[in-house]
């Protein structure tokens, strides 16, 4: 990190943004540390691309205060252009331009941008620099429209569902790919609805809901704050005759069938405890499985209706 660089590069204060009567951020406060890819990740409608385009200064926040390299996006919008990279929704381009025209046309819009060439190559884009945006395929698109991100050189690139529609081969190298550029030295605001892409990708994730933040950590960070039940699934081999066997276990909170499989929840002590249970009645549990709590739990405690529920 350059020395007169700030640890956070973007600093929203209690930012509100409405559209008539529409409110789009109720109040969203957070700050993006450099170097980090830092997720902002909510249902449809949440208010995450507001956030994010109020950040890049293409939104007029209707209240508070928002600094990117201590610059109010608003006041400094030539600064802000050349520090503030955003992915270009596919629309945008006209379908007959080239990948490689494209990206020196928008390098002309720059004063010291990226090497048009070379980034083509970064992006595995070198041979269809001349083939028309249309005919390129979803995955070429996608890494095309990170292409015009970066090709200014910015110090932030703010990625907005860059993987939506993309097939899951082409999403794992799309995943790749933003942790290459986060290793160049760029910090990376991705905006998604995908808890998995969040999960994988990120440092650090806001989850925004109704125009707020309902949470900001880790994921590991947001998984722990979310779950303390711990989840094991199996098999008998042999008959359990009676659940209470189980469910009087002073770990155990619950057990349940599903099929053929039995599942119970419980404390920290629950597969240990379990296991010794059966295996002191001559019970094998066969294909155990342990469950973690996922992101999608976060959303539900958080929310009280699960994340895909909430998309509209
Ligand atoms: N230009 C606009 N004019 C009017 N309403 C808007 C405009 N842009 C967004 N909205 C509304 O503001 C709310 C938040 O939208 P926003 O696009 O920020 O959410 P989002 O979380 O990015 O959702 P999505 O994933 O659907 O884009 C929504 O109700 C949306 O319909």
């Amino acid at each position: 990190m350059p020395e007169n660089q700030p640890a956070n590069l973007v600093v929203v204060d209690n930012l509100r943004k409405t559209y008539g009567a529409t409110v789009a951020v109720e109040d969203v406060s957070l700050t993006v540390r450099a170097g980090e890819i830092f997720g902002i990740l909510g249902p449809n409608g949440a208010g995450k691309t507001t956030t994010v385009e109020s950040i890049a200064g293409l939104r007029t926040p209707d209240a508070g205060t928002i600094r990117v390299l201590g610059l109010d996006p608003q006041r400094h919008r030539g600064e802000i252009t050349s520090l503030v990279g955003v992915q270009l929704q596919a629309s945008e381009l006209p379908d007959r331009i080239k990948a490689g025209e494209a990206l020196e046309l928008y390098a002309s819009f720059y004063p010291s941008p990226a090497d048009p060439a070379d980034l083509l190559e970064r992006l595995g884009l070198t041979k269809v620099r001349n083939t028309a945006f249309a005919k390129l395929s979803g995955g070429q698109q996608q890494r095309l429209s990170i292409a015009l991100a970066l090709i200014g050189n910015p110090k932030i690139a703010i990625l907005d569902e860059l993987t939506t529609g993309l097939d899951p081969q082409a999403r794992r190298d799309t995943w790749e790919l933003v942790k290459q550029i986060r290793d160049d030295g760029v910090t990376i605001i991705l905006v998604t609805h995908f808890m998995a892409e969040a999960e994988y990708l990120c440092d650090r994730i806001a989850i925004i809901d109704g125009g707020r933040v309902v949470a900001l950590d880790t994921p590991a960070g947001l998984v722990a704050g979310a779950r303390s039940e711990q989840r094991i699934s199996f098999r008998v081999a042999g008959v359990l005759e009676d659940d209470t066997i189980l469910s009087s276990l002073p770990a155990v909170h619950d057990v349940r069938h599903e099929g053929d499989r039995i599942v119970v929840t419980g404390n920290d002590d629950l597969l240990v405890s379990v296991v010794t249970e059966l295996a002191g009645r001559g019970l094998a549990p066969v294909d155990l499985h342990t469950e973690q709590a996922s992101l999608d739990d976060v959303f539900l405690a958080l929310a009280g209706r699960d994340f895909e529920g909430a998309d509209r």
